[in-house]
């Protein structure tokens, strides 16, 4: 089956000289939940504005469902849903009529029942009446994201969706966006929160100086870069780590009272038995051992840290 969206060697030079994108290549399947990561200004909000037919790129194109976002701007548009980072509504109009309104710049037909089905998924249905201005700052989120849903999209994108946002919203959030994945809804999202996207996201991306480092399958890409740690307490310090384990992952830290070690995850079970039955032979003694696996967040630091 053909991408929903398919990124072809897109360039971004804005006018100061600027280069935010430096040819990005990525397709995107039907129905999954995608998390770019990247730090500041790595060209994360810039590629989303193009896919979704705000900015211009500079070179390279894009398809949405076959269609060119820049030829058939009205086509790829309408089954685009973008929650931005800031609201921009006029402050003195009503909840429900904004959302509405939503739609209709959309091109779609008014249906109130859809907007009152997407308000009251978001907790909003009570504060239908009250002015925007009247919305805490969590509230006016949900706004945005109730404006993102009025014209029932195919592909939601989600810049930033969480950042400052309370338990109790980002919770209704997610549950929102799994009935969404859940209804054939693909969904992008760009986040800081390395956590958040190793929970809901199927594939993720790292986005870094304009350059796409890699798209991968989440639980793949923990497989593939994640390490394991073995951690052991030991009994008695050690001066230095005998000359006989040397190179093979093992470090001495904490003084000399704690060794790691890096453990390949393939062959587990019998390099750390052998590991222990070595230290053991040695009069290395531990009194506690725990292991720790590499996060999401320790791959994206480490490859980011790579690639500058
Ligand atoms: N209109 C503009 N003119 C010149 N440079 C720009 C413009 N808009 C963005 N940039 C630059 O392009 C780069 C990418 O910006 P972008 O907003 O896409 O990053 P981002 O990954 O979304 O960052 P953040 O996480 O901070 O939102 C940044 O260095 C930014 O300063």
């Amino acid at each position: 089956m053909a991408p929903i969206i398919s990124v072809q060697n897109l360039t971004k030079t804005y006018a100061n000289g600027f280069e935010a994108l430096k040819g990005i290549n990525l397709d995107v399947e039907k129905g999954e939940i995608l998390a770019l990561l990247g730090p500041n200004g790595a060209g994360k909000t810039t590629l989303i504005s193009i896919i979704c037919g705000i900015a211009n790129p500079s070179g390279g194109r894009v398809l949405v469902a076959d269609h060119d976002v820049v030829k058939d701007f009205r086509a790829t548009r309408g089954m685009i849903g973008l929650v931005p980072q800031e609201l921009t509504t006029d402050q003195f109009e009503t909840v429900f009529n904004t959302v509405s309104f939503s739609r209709g710049l959309h091109g779609k037909k008014a249906n109130p029942a859809h907007i009152e089905k997407v308000l009251r998924a978001l907790s909003l249905w009570d504060k239908k009446d009250n002015m925007l201005r009247q919305l805490s700052g969590g509230m006016k989120r949900r706004v945005l994201i109730a404006k993102a849903l009025s014209h029932e999209p195919d592909i939601l994108f989600l810049d930033e969706p969480t950042a400052g946002v309370d338990v109790t919203l980002r919770k209704d959030m997610w549950h929102v966006v799994e009935e969404l994945r859940a209804s054939g809804v693909t969904i992008i999202l760009t986040t800081h929160y390395i956590e958040e996207a190793e929970e809901i996201a199927d594939r993720v991306g790292v986005i870094n100086g304009g350059e796409l480092l890699l798209v991968e399958d989440k639980a793949a890409l923990m497989a593939k870069l994640g390490r394991k740690q073995l951690i052991l307490d030991l009994t008695e310090p050690l001066s230095r780590l005998p000359d006989c384990f040397a190179g093979n992952g093992l470090t001495l830290e904490a003084d000399g009272n704690r060794l790691t070690y890096d453990f390949d995850t393939d062959n587990e079970q019998e390099s750390i038995a052998a590991l222990l039955t070595r230290l053991g032979e040695n009069n290395i003694h531990f009194k506690d051992l725990s292991t720790r696996q590499s996060s999401l967040e320790d791959i994206f630091v480490a490859l980011v840290g790579a690639s500058k």
